[in-house]
């Protein structure tokens, strides 16, 4: 098998990377039609397979899991998710065949070898699915010629597809027939009744292409959504136990400050999220964001360069066949830092003292999303699959951190995004180190300009606004908001 992107001509790559057509709630009337009355056999039940398959029993389809032989003799975990939740559960042998739409579910390192095994027992004429296409373009899997594959990729992590559903809104999808499998010309549809019948309809579709979405999907898990925030509580929290303050307090204000200020950013934008502190806040939060892009843009641009010549997954692969070495180890430092270590503690912290004591984290977002976004779209990624792999998906992100701090974000992201993650905080740190020699306590734990005179520049203030305003995320992501009819606030 080869790396199926490195095969395509150039002109092919950018056509495959430049697919994007944002879906008009309109082609989403006939709802979850097209999988009425099919059997879908889910494979996995672990943070998208049994978030996803609740959506689609709850929106009327016919769900059931197969798992590993072992994991259910065993009760595993995944055995528990399915029965517990009064699902169908049986042996690949017992369900597939029977199933009109396969969803593979299991950690991307076990494509291969789990679609090795079940695509001899899939049925004539099937549909194989993904939620995350590096089987198909990193690896090259061929699948038979007689069966669909299609992709409906949630920007989620698989929690956040539940509670937003439950909200009655969902997370937005990309969706994608694999060009090389359409022999029945049903894909689209397929993947349409599939990503309503999980609440994507309602946050937004894009109907995208394997290769666009592996490509920025890694670009934004390993930067902004996951290695950044990874960083980012890191630095905070040791720097505000070097300035001396409360450890339960600085463990609060990190682990649920994320949650608080990129709620402002899901609503409304970079823009809202820089609207909520003060004025002279705005100013600093803008100024540290500036200096942080020109700090972190190599970075980003590393990232993206290894990702998109196959470098990245390469090494991973690699990592793979050598125990998960880099990944284990990486994990088991997390568990280890102080941040990690330090409960929250029992202080009040009010919404907007998040902002006010949060100034660096609020300018560590800004230059995040930005950044992820600038990317990913100077490398051919349109911007709005931009946008949900960055601004969106933020938040998102934060919530799980808010749950059990960095354990928890790592526990329910993937295993491909855990692993690019630690490889982005590993870089980041050391690159950081002058920068945040540099901070004290009046951008991270206490309220930036206290007691001070709240007056400003006038014209740096008109400067700032506009440039936050008019980056092209905010051009694009209002656009999109203005769509989201169903969002609800946390
Ligand atoms: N995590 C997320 O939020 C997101 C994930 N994705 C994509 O969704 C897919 C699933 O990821 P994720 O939900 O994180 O996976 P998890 O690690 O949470 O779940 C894995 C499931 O697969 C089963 N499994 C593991 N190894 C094997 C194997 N060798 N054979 C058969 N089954 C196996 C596990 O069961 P057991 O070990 O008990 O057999 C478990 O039920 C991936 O492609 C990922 O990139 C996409 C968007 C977000
Ligand atoms: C951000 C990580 C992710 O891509 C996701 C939750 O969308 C993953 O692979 O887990
Ligand atoms: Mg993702
Ligand atoms: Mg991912």
């Amino acid at each position: 098998m080869a790396n199926y992107f490195n095969t395509l001509s150039l002109r092919e790559q950018l056509t495959q990377l430049g697919k994007c057509r944002f879906m008009d709630p309109s082609e989403f009337t006939d709802g979850v039609t097209a999988l009425k009355g099919k059997k879908i056999v889910i494979i996995g039940c672990g943070a998208q397979g049994l978030n996803q398959g609740l959506n689609m029993r709850d929106s009327g389809l016919d769900v059931s899991y197969t798992l590993r032989e072992a994991a259910i003799k065993e009760k595993r975990q995944s055995f528990k998710n399915a029965s517990e939740n009064n699902f169908v559960v049986g042996t690949y042998e017992e369900l597939i065949p029977t199933a009109d739409l396969v969803i593979n579910l299991t950690p991307d390192k076990q494509h291969t070898n789990v679609v090795g095994t079940v695509m001899p027992l899939m049925k004539k004429g099937a549909t194989l699915s993904y939620s995350h296409g590096f089987n198909i373009v990193e690896e090259g899997m061929q699948i038979r010629k007689d069966l669909t594959v299609i992709m409906v990729a949630p920007k989620s992590p698989g929690s956040e597809v539940r509670e937003e559903y439950k909200r009655g809104f969902g997370v937005p999808t990309l969706i994608a027939v694999h060009p090389e499998n359409d022999p029945e010309g049903k894909g689209l549809e397929q993947a349409k009744a599939y990503a309503a019948a999980t609440g994507g309809d309602k946050a937004g579709v894009l109907e995208s292409s394997f290769v666009a979405e592996v490509k920025s999907d890694l670009m934004g898990e390993q930067t902004i959504l996951c290695g950044l925030l990874q960083t980012g509580s890191i630095l905070c929290f040791n720097k505000m136990v070097e300035k001396g303050i409360d450890k339960g307090y600085a463990s609060k204000l990190i682990q649920y400050g994320w949650e608080t200020i990129t709620e402002g950013l899901k609503q409304g934008g970079i823009t809202n999220m820089m609207d909520r502190l003060s004025n002279p806040a705005k100013i600093k939060a803008f100024d540290l964001a500036e200096e942080l892009k020109v700090i972190m843009r190599p970075l980003f641009q590393k990232h993206m360069d290894d990702i998109m010549s196959g470098h990245f997954s390469k090494t991973m692969m690699e990592d793979w066949a050598n125990g998960d070495k880099n990944l284990l180890d990486w994990r088991a430092e997390t568990g280890e830092t102080a941040f990690e270590k330090t409960p929250a503690g029992d202080v009040s912290i009010s919404e907007q003292e998040y902002y006010d004591n949060g100034v660096l984290m609020v300018a560590m977002v800004k230059s995040g999303v930005e950044l992820a976004y600038e990317t990913m779209t100077e490398s051919g990624i349109i911007g709005e699959s931009a946008y949900y792999e960055s601004l969106h998906e933020t938040p998102l992100i934060a919530n799980t951190i808010a749950r059990k701090k960095l354990f928890e974000m790592n526990r329910v992201i993937s295993d491909t995004a855990e692993y690019g993650c630690y490889l982005f905080d590993h870089a980041c740190k050391p690159l950081l180190t002058d920068f945040m020699k540099r901070m004290d306590t009046d951008v991270i734990g206490k309220h930036f300009g206290e007691g001070k005179d709240n007056g400003v520049d006038n014209i740096k203030l008109i400067k700032v606004n506009k440039a936050i305003r008019t980056h092209n995320v905010e051009v694009v992501g209002a656009r999109l908001r203005a769509s989201m009819t169903a969002m609800k606030p946390i």
